[in-house]
């Protein structure tokens, strides 16, 4: 079969997007291993899925695998290269477009500038809920991690779980050694997404993040969210923060408690593509 696909990224965060409305295709986890492969594949971070919408009051359904096969919940900078895809694939003719996703519905709105702006919905702060096991939710909590000193990490779901470490300097954070620890944790019966956020100033931090599947990434939209949606609930950020990521800025803003998180940034297309599966 031949598959066609567009290669897209979000500051750096790269994509295989391909359109499940026109075309019928089944993903098993070691077909996604074999095209995530940078070398024996097309090579990604994430494979994004467009489906047709399951629920009428929506335009789409949005999948998303991680490059080891994963399925999984929710991609920030997915979500606006999801937009840019299915405008210039002419599969809508909006530009304000309703999506769903394995863990809710997202507001994308393709900006006059070519940026997008996302809805990213109401971030989820019960240990529960993320899952996390922890006794109570609070601002912050203790890791245990073989070979580093006890871990303070604040915890986040933005759909997909997040842990968030406050670090004086990310160019020298451990990111792999303790991101790779973190991210399997057995208090994460789910894994976790693992940012490593520089304060700034109130309104800016530097993070990295290793994420969940994948590795570090050079930029993760969700774990912008949950490092900002962190940051404020510790008091140590305002709203609305701008988060320098390795493969570049986007603006975050969120108003507390039941409001939502916006995201606004690019969603770039390299190149179309086909592939023999
Ligand atoms: N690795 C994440 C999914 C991709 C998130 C990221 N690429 C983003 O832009 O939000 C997870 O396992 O939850």
């Amino acid at each position: 079969m031949i598959l066609k696909f567009s290669k897209m990224h979000g500051l750096g965060n790269d994509f295989m997007v391909v359109d499940g409305v026109t075309q019928k295709i089944f993903f098993s986890p070691e077909l996604i291993k074999r095209l995530s492969d940078r070398h024996f594949g097309v090579g990604f971070d994430q494979l994004l899925l467009v489906e047709p919408p399951y629920d009428p009051e929506v335009d789409f359904h949005y999948r998303i695998f991680n490059a080891d096969g994963s399925e999984v919940q929710m991609c920030g900078n997915g979500a606006r290269c999801f937009v840019r895809f299915v405008v210039d694939h002419g599969l809508t003719n909006k530009r304000d477009i309703k999506v769903s996703t394995v863990s809710g519905v997202l507001r994308l709105k393709l900006n006059n500038d070519d940026s997008v702006t996302v809805n990213m919905g109401v971030p989820q702060l019960d240990p529960e809920k993320l899952p996390f096991k922890a006794e109570a939710q609070s601002e912050s909590y203790e890791l245990c991690v073989k070979g580093f000193d006890a871990v303070t990490i604040g915890a986040v779901s933005m759909g997909n779980p997040h842990a968030v470490i406050n670090v004086k300097d990310v160019k020298t954070a451990p990111v792999h050694e303790l991101g790779s620890l973190v991210e399997k944790h057995e208090r994460f019966p789910e894994k976790v997404n693992v940012g490593f956020s520089q304060k700034v100033n109130d309104h800016e931090i530097n993070l990295r993040v290793f994420e969940r599947g994948c590795g570090e990434t050079l930029a993760c939209g969700t774990g912008a969210c949950a490092a900002v949606v962190a940051g404020i609930v510790q008091h140590r950020l305002v709203s609305p923060v701008k988060v320098n990521l390795p493969g570049g800025s986007l603006n975050i803003s969120w108003d507390g408690k039941n409001s939502p998180v916006m995201m606004s940034g690019p969603a770039v297309l390299v190149y179309e593509g086909q592939i023999v599966i």
